[in-house]
């Protein structure tokens, strides 16, 4: 069974960005990569066929939905998520700690935990390190997250400071509790808010514990994107040059550009399927509100230098069509292109790094999307 590795291929000469491959149980992904989000066992109205024919190599799922609804007991019985979904690409969980401050309602965090209550039922439900570790082993994730604290922010000095110390001390429990590591890696979560020598700390602190890969936490939390960029400059630099860097929910084209150069190897986010199912395409040129007036005779696809399944097959104005009908179709075919879109964004940005043009590639992608 292989363990997850990073093999760097290529460091860039005039960035910190990484071309590699990242070796999993369940295949290899080039990096650096885009993971699509599918929150319940589900990347929303797509299958994994058409996953697979996107060229998705790793999906991401959540502790915090599949541990409230079905259970992860019953996942268990069915032989785990890969079985249950029908999914036999990587998946990466997230540890549920992030959605119990996004989702639940009155939640309470103490050392031993975090009681909240459900968003589903309103049931008060208690997650810890170890049962967050628990889930995901009994899911058989191939990339298990820590359990921690996603400071808010703003927060305080302080407030991040004991935030970061309990997410420590939280990592440790997790990694204490996870058995199956030959199978599945824990990667652990750098926080510290906005403070560089709280984030110096909390990389300090975990790197010490040899995990196969560490993500970057709290960002994209509704900083300005200047300071999120800001913040991964000095903190990417402090993490193991072999092991893969995860930057969490960062998805738009210049952000996931502007992470690459900064040393970054993997991002999610929910945005672009989100964006998707109300109707908004992203296209090298910017996005498209494909629900407006504007596509309404427009009988070309979404993005000419699209090969995605949707643009190959369908009009603008037939997706907008769908879209203001409500049919379930439109929401699959917008899926399908966002998601395409990122994937081919990606194997530019992969193009460029091994052609030593990165920097000149940022420079046309954001023109073309109108960034600069
Ligand atoms: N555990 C954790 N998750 C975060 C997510 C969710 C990413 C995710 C993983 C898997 C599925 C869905 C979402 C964040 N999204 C935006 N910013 C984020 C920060 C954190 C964070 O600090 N810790
Ligand atoms: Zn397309």
């Amino acid at each position: 069974m292989t363990a997850v590795h990073l093999e760097i291929l290529k460091e860039d000469t005039r960035t910190r960005a990484r071309l590699g491959k990242l070796h999993t149980p369940h295949g290899v992904i080039d990096t650096p990569v885009f993971m699509p989000v599918g929150t319940q066992g589900t990347v929303k109205t797509i299958t994994p066929e058409e996953i697979k024919e996107i060229e998705a190599g790793i999906i991401l799922s959540n502790t915090y939905h599949l541990f409230l609804r079905p259970g992860h007991e019953l996942i268990k019985e069915a032989g785990g998520l890969h079985r249950f979904m029908n999914w036999d690409g990587a998946i990466l969980t997230d540890s549920g700690g992030f959605q119990v401050f996004s989702l639940g309602d009155l939640r309470t965090i103490k050392e031993s935990g975090v009681e909240f209550r459900s968003h589903l039922d309103g049931s008060s439900q208690f997650l810890s390190p170890e049962i967050a570790t628990q889930v995901q082993m009994a899911l058989g994730s191939d990339i298990v997250m820590a359990f921690d604290e996603c400071a808010p922010y703003p927060c305080t000095h302080k407030y991040a400071k004991d935030s970061l110390e309990r997410t420590t001390r939280w990592l440790k429990r997790c990694k204490e509790t996870l058995t199956t590591t030959d199978t599945q890696a824990l990667f652990g979560i750098v926080q510290g808010g906005m403070y560089e020598d709280l984030r110096r700390q909390s990389a300090a602190e975990i790197i010490e514990l040899d995990l196969p890969g560490y993500a970057i936490g709290g960002l994209s939390v509704g900083e300005p994107k200047d300071l999120m960029y800001e913040v991964l400059d000095y903190t990417v630099p402090l993490l193991p040059r072999e092991k893969p860097r995860y930057l969490m929910g960062v998805g738009s084209p210049d952000a996931l550009i502007e992470g690459v150069m900064r040393g970054v190897d993997m991002f999610d986010c929910v945005l672009p399927t989100r964006i998707a199912r109300n109707g908004t395409a992203m296209t090298r040129y910017g996005k498209v509100i494909i629900r407006n007036a504007g596509s309404a005779h427009d009988f070309g696809p979404i993005d000419p230098t699209c090969d995605c399944y949707t643009c190959r097959n369908y009009s603008r104005a037939y997706i907008r069509h769908l879209i203001k009908a409500e049919e379930v179709l439109g929401l699959r075919l917008m899926t399908i292109h966002n998601l395409r879109y990122l994937q081919n964004l990606m194997k530019e940005i992969r193009e460029a790094i091994k052609e030593d043009r990165l920097p000149e590639y940022r420079q046309k992608c954001f023109s073309d999307y109108g960034y600069i």
